[in-house]
């Protein structure tokens, strides 16, 4: 039986206009905890960073694809995706939507690419 209403966050890489601002990461993940650094600190290089934290039924880092906890497109299918799916066909009611700001990543996390199979 799964949870009425589960929320994730995605972190998306960043665009090219971000990237030209020279714009920092200031999002952190572990597991499914999400934490919001203070960019001063960042920019400072100040160790004890004053983060605030919040947990989410998941939180997938997709900000570089060089992280060891970088999540895929197919994992985030995977984890929340699938459940609801198969509760559908099991005939509960179900919806999964998108909610965040423009080019935040809403479509690409709901439609993929055409190279996603
Ligand atoms: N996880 C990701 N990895 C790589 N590129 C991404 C990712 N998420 C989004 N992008 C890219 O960022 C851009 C904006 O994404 P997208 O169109 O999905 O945003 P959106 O939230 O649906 O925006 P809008 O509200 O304006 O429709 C697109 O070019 C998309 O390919």
């Amino acid at each position: 039986m799964m949870a009425c209403v589960r929320v994730a966050v995605r972190v998306r890489s960043l665009n090219k206009r971000e990237k030209d601002l020279s714009s920092k990461v200031i999002i952190r993940m572990e597991e499914n905890k999400t934490s919001i650094l203070n960019v001063k600190d960042i920019l400072m290089n100040i160790s004890e960073e004053k983060t605030k934290s919040f947990i989410y039924d998941f939180s997938y880092d997709s900000s570089n694809a060089k992280n060891p906890n970088f999540a895929t497109q197919d994992k985030v299918f995977t984890d929340p995706g699938r459940d609801v799916l198969e509760a559908a066909f099991e005939g509960y009611n179900a919806c999964i939507f998108a909610y965040g700001q423009t080019g935040s990543g809403k479509s690409y996390t709901m439609m993929g690419t055409a190279d996603d199979v």
